[in-house]
């Protein structure tokens, strides 16, 4: 069964895309107001995604569409967009099939039309159910990353992490529920979804909500669904995450950051295990397995009194504390040469290690981070490099490394500015090298020439 996402400001579009796409394909959501885009796409696990290029306020020149195209992709790199145009001029669909759109339909459509442009970017998937086959779905639902969250990919060589990975193996087959504690880019969500897929439940569906994320009013018609009429957008009824996930497991993200309200109606929630779509009064049982993740202080945030002690004891029978990579060094390494096994496989690049030096600096990092920054600095320096050792240089690109070899802790913003202009000057480089024959500089780069483009864009060359 496919899902997809129509975002037009116009509602009789709006509702003649949903009821021709609904008879086709298994999920249709659709959305007037584009500053919901980043929200639906990260929670909406969506298999392709109708955008309209012209909104009202923008009428002809796309730019919105454009903005709003971006936003997706950024979120969402592999996200199959199709673009909606009634001011069908070739020359901005292709500009926007350069920058990752994945076709364009023109206003009115011919149905046939439509339906076979949709057809061909869900990728088969109509009307058929089709499960992912770990049984999971995320935020952004098809797998996106290279990397899953399957125990064999998961990297634990420090005594912390295996003692992590004990944890998980004694409590994943029973139905406590679970605290997962860290900084940011620890492995939170990927322990999440070990635990589901070592459960009893791994058959039934993992559904991941960024409940830090959702505002005030949206809280809880996504986490608790809501019937037609129960506000004005509601024009049918619509189960919440907890419905979707009955059977499985529900992954409350940024659970810290949620406010005393929200707090309550998610305690009540838990305590009687059963929901009630808003504008409803007919109380549905759920049977979930619950696991939360927070980077917060919960203690303090207790002392505060900005977060309920008795919340707090529902949640967390079972904790389970990631530590920040820079207290586990023998994690660093593994880590590392795991990413460029990845990545190397992916941009098709001839890059075999990391050279001892190298090494030593990726040790001596502090990684504020954690192992996502590690993950992309990883995959910057195997796009970035022309050597088939990896060296201190593709990292830190002149950062830190003073005459003891010891990189100087940068924060990440500016190590991410520092790459960008790195990134920058690369492309320049291989422009001028191929005369802007873009096949050829995105070969040379190890990008894909949709992800070629993007960076074009995005430096404005
Ligand atoms: N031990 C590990 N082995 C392999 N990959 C890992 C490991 N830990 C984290 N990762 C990868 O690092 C990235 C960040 O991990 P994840 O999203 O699980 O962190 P998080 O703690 O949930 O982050 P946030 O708090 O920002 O949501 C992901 O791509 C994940 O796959």
């Amino acid at each position: 069964m496919a899902r997809i996402l129509i975002i037009d400001d116009d509602p009789d579009v709006l509702m003649a895309a949903k009821l021709l796409l609904k008879r086709h394909f298994g999920h249709v959501d659709i959305e007037k107001n584009p500053e919901r885009i980043p929200f639906l796409v990260t929670n909406g696990r969506y298999d392709a995604i109708l955008l309209d290029m012209n909104f009202q306020r923008d009428l002809s020149s796309g730019r919105e569409g454009f903005f709003w195209l971006d936003r997706i992709l950024d979120i969402d790199p592999s996200a199959s967009v199709v673009l909606i145009t009634a001011y069908g001029d070739v020359e901005m669909a292709v500009r926007a099939m350069k920058v990752g759109a994945k076709d364009f339909v023109l206003k009115p459509w011919q149905n046939d039309k439509l339906l076979a442009t949709i057809r061909s970017s869900v990728g088969g998937k109509e009307d058929t159910e089709t499960v992912d086959k770990s049984g999971t779905a995320s935020r952004g639902g098809r797998a996106k990353a290279p990397v899953s969250g399957t125990a064999s990919s998961f990297i634990a060589q420090s005594p912390a992490m295996r003692q992590v990975l004990d944890t998980v193996s004694r409590v994943a087959n029973t139905d406590a529920n679970v605290l997962i504690l860290g900084e940011n880019g620890t492995g939170k969500d990927l322990i999440a979804r070990m635990i589901h897929e070592q459960s009893g439940r791994k058959a039934a569906p993992f559904v991941s909500v960024d409940v830090g994320a959702l505002s005030e009013s949206l809280f809880e018609s996504e986490l608790f669904g809501y019937v037609k009429g129960a506000f004005t957008d509601a024009r049918d009824d619509r189960s919440g995450r907890f419905e979707e996930a009955q059977g499985g497991t529900i992954f409350l993200d940024e659970i810290g950051n949620i406010t005393l309200p929200q707090q309550a109606r998610l305690l009540t929630v838990l305590q009687q295990r059963q929901v009630t779509r808003l504008g409803s009064n007919k109380p549905r049982p759920i049977d979930v397995r619950l696991i939360c993740a927070t980077n917060a202080n919960l203690s303090e945030r207790i002392t505060n009194r900005e977060f309920r002690q008795d919340l707090l004891y529902r949640i967390n029978t079972i904790e389970v504390h990631l530590p920040p990579l820079r207290d586990r060094p023998d994690d660093i390494v593994p880590l590392a040469e795991h990413f460029l096994n990845i990545y190397r496989k992916q941009y098709g690049r001839a890059v075999t290690g990391l050279s001892p030096a190298l090494v030593r600096h990726l040790k001596q990092h502090r990684w504020p981070g954690n192992v996502r920054e590690l993950q992309h600095a990883v995959e910057r320096a195997v796009i970035l490099t022309g050597e088939s050792v990896l060296e201190p240089g593709d990292f830190f690109g002149g950062l830190g490394g003073g005459a003891s070899g010891l990189v100087s802790p940068v924060s990440a913003a500016t190590e991410s500015m520092q790459l960008d202009d790195m990134e920058r000057r690369m492309i320049q480089q291989a422009m001028q090298k191929y005369g802007g024959n873009i096949t050829d500089v995105a070969r040379e780069l190890g990008l894909s020439r949709q992800a070629l483009y993007r960076r074009l864009e995005k430096y404005g060359m």
